[in-house]
């Protein structure tokens, strides 16, 4: 059964938002009356300054730049519907469908705080559109992530007044029919919602937990590929010695190393060795894979500030009566983070590139065969192996690691020079998707021809990995069988894909 995420005061998590992405998890609204009313105070304090006359950013003045022209106050509730149409001009492709979902659950999240001014009707509008799966089209470029991310905002902000185009039920249409078709009006938005709804940061840091998710399962991948390309070569479990590694504590490290540990059969000398030190791509993988995993843990922190935060302006605070002007919506943390994790993990990309290089080779590869063929007979001099699949790796690799290039830096100012520093957070998080993706190309070809590199160890000497993981590579053979002779492989690494990106293995007990 669907599991339910509550939306109220309370914290939301980064698995939250990944299981309402792929539509595991059904978001509900908290009913209590305490909830209603304390978003229904922040609504309240809007109209008492409107009724006083007061000013407002956003509210009673223009936007940005802009904010030094008045609003007359007859006018007040047609303002937000020229933000949203303003802002209709986002390019490129279209997030899919979990990346919308991911971002319509990250800025319900923070409208839940209480410090936006919005009323409780348009939490429930944009609850009903996760319930029922009425996702906005949002093109992916346009935002510099600093004035929130407004303009791919606004096609959320534009679809729950009737006027941009929804999937809905296997459709595309415009919001006004998916909501007719559930007997509802599209919805009126009140002074400041549309500005609540789109100068915030959802969009990257939706990406953003998307992206940790995928890293953290990225970590223990890498790892248990690490132990079948050591197999295969035949290299030294010692490298991972747990005394070895407690005199350098680094955490993620120790972590790799134990997991590594784990999955071969360490004896006080090993036989087969001829060469006492492994290469770096094996003997420092706890160093390498580590690292991304040390960050982790720091990137998960700042993920969790942001998704739980009032990320607006202004912030509407119902308990002081007043109203801050700030700039909440700056994604300074989230470029930060996503700048760090896409060089990390295109570093995993790297690591396994070298242990392809490694296995194919004869020259490294301690007397498997070239290029992994499994080829014998007249198959043999006829067989080319993982020999293009190596080339692949390479250029997957090689455009990981060119998208590495920070975004954060390339601040430029914007907007009349009201924005004249902005984070580039969405880019920096749009980055580290592609480069995730990239890297999860690699490891899975890394991982098939780690896999028979080890059968085909197997029948010259016997294999360092324990029982358990040799019977499950067997079981592999079945859906991924040997190279005996040359076939396209592309819908199989396709398969392989598939099972990474729905994260089908578990490759270590969770810590
Ligand atoms: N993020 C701006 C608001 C803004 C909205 C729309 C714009 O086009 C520009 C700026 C602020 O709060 O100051």
């Amino acid at each position: 059964m669907c599991q339910s995420i509550i939306f109220s005061r309370s914290p939301l998590s980064v698995a939250d938002v990944v299981n309402l992405s792929q539509a595991k998890s059904s978001a509900v609204l908290d009913d209590s009356a305490d909830f209603i009313e304390w978003i229904e105070a922040g609504a309240r304090v809007i109209d008492d300054v409107l009724r006083k006359d007061g000013k407002i950013y956003g509210v009673t003045t223009g936007y940005g730049d802009s904010c030094e022209v008045s609003v007359p106050l007859e006018s007040v509730n047609q303002l937000p519907v020229n933000l949203t149409r303003f802002h209709g001009c986002g390019l490129g492709k279209y997030f899919s469908e979990a990346e919308t979902r991911a971002i319509l659950a990250v800025r319900l999240g923070s409208l839940c705080q209480g410090y936006s001014g919005v009323s409780y009707k348009l939490l429930q509008r944009l609850s009903l559109m996760l319930q029922h799966d009425i996702l906005p089209l949002i093109p992916e470029e346009g935002s510099v992530g600093a004035s929130g991310d407004l303009t791919p905002l606004s096609y959320i902000a534009g679809a729950l007044i009737g006027e941009r185009e929804v999937r809905f039920q296997g459709k595309t249409m415009l919001s006004s029919e998916a909501f007719s078709a559930l007997g509802i009006e599209p919805y009126q938005l009140r002074p400041k919602e549309a500005l609540a709804l789109m100068n915030g940061t959802a969009v990257m840091t939706a990406l953003a937990c998307l992206a940790y998710d995928s890293a953290r399962y990225l970590c223990q991948l890498s790892s248990r590929i690490t132990s079948l390309t050591l197999a295969a070569v035949g290299g030294n479990p010692y490298h991972f010695d747990e005394q070895l590694h407690a005199v350098k504590p680094h955490a993620g490290q120790q972590q790799v190393a134990a997991w590594i540990r784990s999955d071969l059969v360490v004896a006080e000398t090993h036989p087969t060795q001829t060469r006492l030190q492994d290469r770096y791509s094996i003997r420092c993988a706890p160093h390498i894979v580590g690292a991304v995993q040390d960050a982790l843990p720091f990137i998960e922190r700042t993920l969790l500030d942001e998704l739980n935060s009032a990320n607006d302006n202004p912030i509407v605070d119902s308990q002081a009566q007043r109203i801050h002007h700030g700039g909440h919506f700056y994604g300074g943390h989230i470029a930060m983070v996503m700048d760090l994790l896409k060089t990390q993990v295109a570093n995993l990309a790297d690591l396994h590139d070298r242990q392809m290089a490694l296995m194919l080779d004869e020259k490294s590869n301690n007397g498997l065969p070239a290029n992994l063929s499994a080829a014998t007979g007249e198959e043999k001099p006829l067989s080319h192996g993982f020999k293009a699949v190596q080339i692949g790796c390479s250029a997957w690799t090689a455009e990981a690691l060119k998208l590495t290039m920070p975004a954060s830096v390339f601040s430029r100012s914007t907007e009349c020079h009201n924005q004249d520093k902005v984070s580039m957070g969405t880019i920096a998080a749009r980055d580290c998707r592609r480069v995730i993706e990239l890297t999860e190309q690699v490891a899975a070809a890394a991982f098939m021809a780690a896999s028979h590199g080890c059968l085909l160890r197997k029948n010259i000497s016997e294999l360092v990995l324990t029982e358990p993981l040799q019977a499950f590579l067997e079981q592999q053979q079945t859906e991924f069988p040997l190279l005996t002779k040359d076939r396209p492989l592309e819908m199989e690494l396709r398969k392989m894909l598939n099972y990474i990106a729905q994260q089908h293995w578990q490759f270590y007990k969770a810590t």
